[in-house]
């Protein structure tokens, strides 16, 4: 992959050109279709939110932007996915070099069962991270809004902090390795309304110096941080599973307030789903 904008201090990618794009991508488990035919562009610094009903492929998708799926036994990606114009899946790219770039965080808070410090620093030093490591511990807590809660419990373990603090420091501990887009696969279904608060919060600071994607069930939420919104729905298949697509993908108002199709409008008015 070529060095990122921010490396060689070039010129930001202009919000008409997407970052991340998918091309006609469908991924399968085996056999099964989980997910197909999608076309959908992701730009940058903008939050980018997938709703849907359960199964229609979310999260699978989620995770091609990535390649995480490639660590799932069966799982195939059909079709382009693209990032600053190169093909993800091409046999040149690093996988590991590609999750670095674009990081993950998911449902669960899962801080390593490390100090506060060390879920920081440890990524960070698997990357290679020459720097001065306690900035860096400084900059990304800072960054994740965590920094002013733990500056004096480095020491204590990640796993000692309430549930909304762990996915903070999961935030932190993602942006530590530099990545320039943020996956985040319903980050707030396991935090309550106030973390959930503070966490949202922290995303719109965050899309100022990244690109974020978010899985979400709470169409407030997509509705309150998202610039634009996929909804996505799931129909049966004459072998009885159920095969997800893409309905619409708009600016996050436009699904809300005036969607194209009567799907959209039935799903975000909560007729159904
Ligand atoms: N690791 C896996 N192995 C096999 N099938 C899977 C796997 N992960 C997901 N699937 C299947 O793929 C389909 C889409 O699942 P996915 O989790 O992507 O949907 P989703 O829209 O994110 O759902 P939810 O909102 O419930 O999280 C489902 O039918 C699911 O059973």
């Amino acid at each position: 992959m070529t060095a990122s904008p921010s490396q060689t201090g070039s010129p930001n990618l202009k919000a008409t050109q997407p970052l991340l794009r998918a091309e006609d991508v469908s991924i399968l488990y085996g056999s099964t279709v989980a997910v197909s035919n999608v076309f959908l562009d992701i730009f940058q610094y903008q939050i980018t939110a997938f709703i849907g009903p359960s199964g229609c492929g979310k999260s699978t998708l989620l995770r091609c932007f990535n390649r995480t799926n490639d660590l799932i036994p069966g799982a195939q990606v059909k079709g382009n996915i693209t990032f600053q114009g190169i093909d993800l899946y091409a046999k040149q790219v690093d996988p590991v070099e590609v999750r670095r770039r674009i990081g993950m965080v998911f449902q669960k808070p899962n801080p390593f069962p490390k100090s506060i410090y060390n879920n920081i620093a440890f990524g960070a030093r698997i990357n290679g991270y020459k720097g001065d490591m306690d900035e860096l511990v400084e900059t990304s807590l800072t960054r994740a809004a965590l920094w002013d809660e733990v500056k004096d419990k480095l020491n204590e373990s990640g796993l000692s902090l309430s549930g909304g603090q762990q996915q903070r420091l999961c935030i932190a501990r993602a942006i530590a390795v530099q990545p320039e887009v943020i996956l985040m696969d319903e980050p707030c279904s396991a935090l309550d309304p106030i973390s959930t608060l503070r966490v949202e919060e922290l995303m719109q600071e965050l899309k100022e110096q990244y690109t974020i994607v978010i899985v979400t069930h709470n169409m407030q939420q997509a509705s309150r941080v998202s610039d634009k919104t996929a909804f996505f729905n799931a129909e049966a298949t004459d072998q009885g599973s159920k095969r997800g697509y893409l309905v619409e993908y708009d600016d996050t108002v436009n699904i809300f307030t005036n969607p194209k199709e009567d799907y959209t409008r039935d799903y975000v008015s909560g007729r159904f789903g």
